[in-house]
């Protein structure tokens, strides 16, 4: 940890008008070890005392609430609760909460905004990451990477065989974006070259704007069920989508088509995903979010050979990474500034 313990026991020792500044600064607390970028802008900000959780596991819940006591500023990320009893435990000082985050199921909105907290998060930056991955899990499941290396490597490569490790291809498909928003537009176009036949979607509501990029056709949850041939998720976690893909959906679903979710694992109704797989009712589904995180390794998804499961690494590149850090950083000073955020959730 660094800064602030260090500031705060020069004052008390009577030390040095700029470290008797420092202790009036806001106070914010950095609930993990972010990447670079974002904490050298706090640091070369000199706007603000840090104090940071110097590792790269979670804050343990009781130190947070310990922690966050008299803070103006919160900067977290997605693993963090931010709900009533953490925002009791801050305070009435607490100005802003910054997440190094697109996705904001962890923040309780309403709490936020009942207390007039200003809230940053990290959209845009992470599109291309996102969409990048999404292609990768996509071609992986769908082609059956994880299955032939496996063989390979284990004696299982015998002769060339005519239909052995066959998959599906993209090539004249019809693909399904569930939550067209910048990254599902971002996925079609990375898409587009390999030959899909053709894009549809489904949303709250039609969204011309960005379907008109990709020539998506906007249909029902149904149809968007019933034709696709790879169906990606890519909507936001919220009490409207928890668990929507389910029975319902994958008992549409062609026995020939790919599930897709970079999303939020509890978009899904992972028993109903099971039994759709195993039963042969979709042919594989490629996950990179699921519920709980991190999975249990005897979770009965790690059994089946049609279901390729990542870590909730989509965004997991360097440059994301540090641009995410750097961006909640900046909403962070900037919200305490009483500026607007470069990026602010509208509560
Ligand atoms: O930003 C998010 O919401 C993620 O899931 C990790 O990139």
């Amino acid at each position: 940890m660094w800064c602030s313990r260090a500031a705060v026991r020069q004052v008390a020792l009577g030390l040095g008008a700029t470290q008797r500044a420092m202790a009036t600064l806001p106070r914010v607390y950095v609930s993990r070890k972010v990447p670079p970028q974002g904490l050298e802008i706090l640091r070369k900000s000199a706007q603000v005392q840090i104090e940071l959780w110097d590792s790269d596991d979670p804050v343990p819940r009781q130190e947070l609430l310990k922690k966050v006591k008299g803070c103006d500023g919160l900067l977290c990320v997605l693993t963090e609760k931010i709900d009533a009893e953490l925002l009791n435990a801050a305070g009435p000082k607490l100005k802003v909460v910054s997440t190094m985050s697109v996705g904001f199921d962890h923040l309780s909105l309403d709490e936020l905004k009942k207390r007039g907290i200003r809230v940053g998060y990290t959209p845009e930056v992470l599109t291309d990451a996102v969409a990048e991955l999404t292609v990768a899990l996509l071609l992986t499941t769908s082609r059956r990477l994880i299955e032939a290396t496996h063989e390979a490597k284990t004696g299982g490569w015998g002769t060339w065989r005519t239909l052995w490790l066959c998959g599906y291809e993209l090539a004249n498909s019809t693909v399904g974006i569930f939550g067209l928003g910048r990254i599902g537009v971002a996925i079609a176009e990375r898409l587009k070259p390999f030959k899909v036949n053709k894009f549809i979607y489904t949303d709250v509501a039609p969204r011309p704007e960005l379907a008109e990029a990709i020539q998506a056709e906007y249909v029902s949850m149904d149809e968007l069920a019933r034709r696709s041939d790879f169906l990606a998720v890519c909507c936001a976690l919220t009490p409207d989508t928890q668990g929507i893909c389910n029975k319902n959906l994958f008992s549409k679903m062609k026995n020939t088509s790919i599930f897709i979710n970079t999303s939020r694992g509890g978009v899904v109704n992972q028993e109903d995903l099971y039994e759709a797989l195993s039963s042969g009712q979709i042919a594989g589904a490629g996950l990179d979010v699921t519920t709980p995180e991190p999975l249990p390794t005897s979770h009965l998804l790690f059994s089946l050979k049609n279901c390729v499961i990542l870590p909730h690494i989509a965004s997991a590149s360097y440059t994301t990474r540090n641009d995410m850090s750097a961006l909640a950083a900046n909403n962070l000073l900037a919200g305490l500034r009483g500026e607007p955020m470069p990026k602010e959730l509208q509560l």
